[in-house]
């Protein structure tokens, strides 16, 4: 691994008037996680919109996002690559399960027949060979944030944004849609932020953690 892998977040400030809510500096390397943490309304998932590239303009921010070395302040969201699992998986309840695994494809990926094999073998990946027809409403949750995940692994990120993914899951779900969430991570090797009220999350997460709005 050279040594710009992986993402930098340098004097990063965010602040909404006058009430600076987050100030920090962080390196989050290929497959590890950095964990922010603090209470509600105190700022995390307004990093991670400003680092995904959606921060409203309510808020104000300065300092440097570096992903390999790339800056991504500046960059509208669509070209910052940042894959976004919510609490929510957010399935399009008008597509079947493999077809809201194919929109993610890149298209740059040409032709049917090479799509479908890709997101075939993502429903596969995700112990879900077989359900590719079906509607996303006849899934249990555990199965709908699969399906997320994979989706979001399809669409070729540079870094993964996770606001919360595991909190509306049953105790062994979640312990389970963790590990698979970043075992996955380590796998394709992506730095991951996550935003979590869990301090079971952190230790799953096995990195950095950072508390926001505390003194
Ligand atoms: N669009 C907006 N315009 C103005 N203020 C906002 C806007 N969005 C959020 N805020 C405020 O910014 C602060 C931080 O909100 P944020 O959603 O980042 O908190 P959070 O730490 O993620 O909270 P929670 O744990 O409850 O999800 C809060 O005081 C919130 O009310």
């Amino acid at each position: 691994m050279t040594d710009n892998q992986g993402l930098v977040l340098d004097d990063v400030k965010i602040q909404l008037g006058d009430r600076l809510l987050v100030a920090l500096s962080a390196r989050v390397r290929r497959g590890e996680t950095l964990t922010v943490m603090g209470p509600s309304g105190s700022g995390k998932s307004t990093l991670l919109a400003y680092l995904g590239g959606f921060l409203d303009p309510a808020f104000t921010a300065s300092g440097s996002v570096r992903v390999d070395g790339v800056e991504l302040t500046g960059l509208p969201a669509e070209n910052r690559h940042a894959g976004i699992l919510f609490q929510d998986p957010l399935l399009f309840p008008h597509l079947s399960v493999v077809d809201n695994i194919a929109i993610a494809i890149p298209e740059t990926v040409r032709g049917r027949k090479q799509r479908r094999l890709l997101a075939n073998a993502a429903l596969e990946d995700a112990g879900l060979a077989g359900f590719g027809n079906r509607d996303p409403d006849t899934l249990s949750g555990g199965q709908k944030a699969r399906v997320a995940l994979q989706r979001v692994l399809l669409s070729q990120p540079c870094l993964l944004l996770l606001d919360e993914p595991f909190s509306k899951l049953d105790a062994d779900l979640r312990d389970q849609t963790r590990k698979m969430v970043f075992g996955k991570a380590r796998q394709v090797g992506l730095p991951v932020v996550l935003v979590t009220h869990d301090e079971d999350d952190a230790r799953a997460a096995n990195g950095q953690v950072h508390k926001v709005g505390q003194p």
